[in-house]
């Protein structure tokens, strides 16, 4: 089976104007799951794209820059995309209202109609991050009824839930009978 699952990497937005990186994790994700390594944080002017083999399933992830000018370009990704990946850092609380409302904007996509959506919660591996409840209740993920929702807590410095992230991603990509 092969899969196409969208990596939703978020906000950069006050990086320029106060040249602090605000920073989520979709590429580091990306790269922890294909090469199981860390990777030097580098921003996504565009987007990464890889293939992963996993349980006789054949996974390919298109991770897309986070930063503002970017979001506009998230959607000429969308169309074949069987599961979404949506990266919340779960640390900076701070970001949490802009993620939340790129995150309704993700959900309100035509192309993504019914398309299930894992919010992944990263950075668990930093003190102080929101669980699994936490980011659900933010979100409103039980107020979703139209698809397939759910969060799983990450870390991509521990290789936290990537292998759940990848089951999951398979599960909800079978045809159902
Ligand atoms: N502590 C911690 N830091 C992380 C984790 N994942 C990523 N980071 C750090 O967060 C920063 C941004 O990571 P990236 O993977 O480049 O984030 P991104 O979402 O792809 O960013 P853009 O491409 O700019 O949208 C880097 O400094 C990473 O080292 C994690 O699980 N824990
Ligand atoms: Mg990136």
């Amino acid at each position: 089976m092969e899969s196409n699952v969208a990596i939703n990497s978020i906000l950069h937005v006050l990086t320029y104007v106060f040249r602090t990186r605000i920073v989520v994790g979709g590429t580091s994700i990306l790269y922890r799951i294909k090469l199981h390594e860390v990777i030097a944080p580098v921003p996504t002017h565009e987007f990464n794209v890889e293939s992963k083999h996993h349980h006789h399933s054949k996974l390919t992830m298109w991770d897309v820059g986070g930063g503002k000018k970017l979001r506009h370009l998230w959607n000429y990704y969308y169309p074949g995309i069987q599961v979404v990946f949506y990266v919340v850092d779960a640390h900076n609380k701070n970001r949490l209202e802009e993620a939340k409302e790129e995150f309704d904007r993700v959900l309100q996509d035509t192309v993504l109609k019914g398309v299930p959506v894992l919010i992944l919660a990263n950075k668990q591996d930093l003190n102080g991050a929101l669980s699994k409840d936490e980011i659900s209740s933010y979100f409103g993920v039980q107020d979703i009824t139209d698809r397939y929702c759910d969060v799983i807590e990450t870390s991509a410095r521990i290789n936290l839930g990537l292998t759940e992230c990848l089951d999951r991603a398979i599960e909800l990509c079978k045809p159902k009978s």
